[in-house]
């Protein structure tokens, strides 16, 4: 019995969600291409959930639907009150929170496929209100409520920061949350996959989910890209500043990936809204120097820039905390959690792989007062 290090390369499910083929993103066979330049962020939820897109009267309603489930719970507003979230990230309160809103769920551990759907509904529609009421909380800022007339987009905008967004800014959002929806079998998807095979609820599937996106080598990687810009400061210093990690095999975050070979499908739109936005707040030089560091590693380690990379620099430009950013991506990651948690629960086997076994061979055991 031999193993693959990081399981890489094993088809380890069947899914009819989204593939990537030939470094191509898809979802149910829908371009990452043409959803990003067309859908609202809600359409791709739709489309991921039901595997079709939606007539406009089906979309209208799914849209009033998470209007209608947007507002949290009371506790979890004081449960964030209650602490002092000047030293708490903001992933391990989203973590804790959704695990919380389970507790007010009369359905959480009700099975049947309606029940979970509306669980899903529910996630969907609950998860901006509780990263926005965290990021005001922590200011000293009461909550907002979302607006019934916003986009999902435009929704986690205002109630960030408490002002209708730009169109251009809800735009560019919007189109972030598109491309984060989903990503095959993913780490955090294949986490949640794995808790809710063993027939656990939709919270703690999704909980494990945050829990695995947290990680830097995964979405928490979109933080620690913005964190490398700031250090770098100026465009001159950042040839210099990469060959220096290099020095240290250090890796760079927002660049290479599992999976794709010759590029990220994804980062050229990221790109184009960081060129963009950059522009309008006058900031260009983290674009220019995102540019440079994707040209130099491209270059010199063959790698490319992943989702991660561009999207430091436009969520900065939209004037984003630095570590709400893969909160940010977990709003969005979400429906894809959903929509793959629906499909194993749809069709579920145990997942349940094997280990090579590496350790010391048989060993004579000693009774603990002989040892
Ligand atoms: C949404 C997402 O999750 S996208 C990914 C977000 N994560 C990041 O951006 C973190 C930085 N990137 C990485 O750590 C990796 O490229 C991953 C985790 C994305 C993919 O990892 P793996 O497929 O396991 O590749 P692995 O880590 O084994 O790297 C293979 C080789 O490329 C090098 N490499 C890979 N990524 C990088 C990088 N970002 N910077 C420098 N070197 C790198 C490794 O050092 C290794 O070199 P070696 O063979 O000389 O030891
Ligand atoms: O697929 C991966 O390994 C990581 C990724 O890009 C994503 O989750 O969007």
């Amino acid at each position: 019995m031999s193993s693959t290090k990081g399981l890489e390369g094993i088809v380890a499910t069947q899914s009819s969600i989204s593939s990537i083929i030939d470094d191509k993103l898809t979802y149910v066979g829908y371009d990452i291409d043409d959803l990003t330049e067309n859908c609202s962020f809600e359409e791709v939820v739709y489309l991921l959930w039901n595997l079709k897109l939606p007539t406009q009267e089906e979309l209208n309603g799914f849209k009033q639907e998470i209007a209608n489930d947007m507002k949290v719970p009371q506790g979890i507003i004081d449960h964030l009150k209650a602490y002092d979230l000047s030293t708490v990230h903001p992933m391990a309160a989203l973590r804790t929170a959704i695990s919380m809103l389970g507790l007010y769920d009369d359905e959480a551990d009700e099975m049947t496929e309606e029940a979970n759907r509306r669980k899903a509904l529910r996630l969907q529609a609950k998860i901006s209100t509780i990263v926005t009421a965290f990021a005001r909380i922590r200011n000293g800022k009461e909550p907002v409520a979302p607006k019934q007339d916003l986009s999902f987009a435009g929704n986690f905008l205002y109630m960030l920061k408490g002002k209708d967004p730009e169109a251009i800014e809800e735009e560019a959002f919007n189109k972030a949350l598109v491309l984060h929806a989903d990503h095959e079998l993913n780490a955090s998807t294949f986490t949640s996959r794995v808790c809710v095979a063993t027939l656990s609820d939709v919270y703690s599937g999704v909980t494990a989910a945050i829990g695995a996106l947290k990680g830097p080598l995964h979405g928490g990687a979109n933080e620690r890209v913005m964190k490398m810009l700031d250090e770098i400061g100026e465009e001159e210093n950042a040839i210099p500043y990469i060959k220096d990690k290099f020095a240290n095999k250090e890796k760079i975050m927002g660049m290479g990936h599992r999976v794709y070979e010759n590029g990220d499908p994804r980062a050229k739109h990221l790109q184009e809204m960081s060129r963009q936005l950059t522009e309008i707040t006058g900031e260009t030089k983290w674009y220019n120097m995102s540019v440079k560091i994707e040209d130099f590693i491209k270059e010199e380690k063959g790698l490319p820039a992943n989702v991660d990379f561009y999207s430091a620099s436009v969520y900065h430009s939209l004037g984003i905390d630095h570590d709400l950013f893969t909160p940010i991506f977990a709003v969005s990651r979400v429906s894809g959690w959903l929509a793959h948690i629906l499909e194993q629960y749809a069709d579920n086997r145990l997942i349940r792989p094997r280990a090579e076994y590496v350790g010391p061979g048989k060993q004579q055991f000693v009774p603990v007062e002989e040892r």
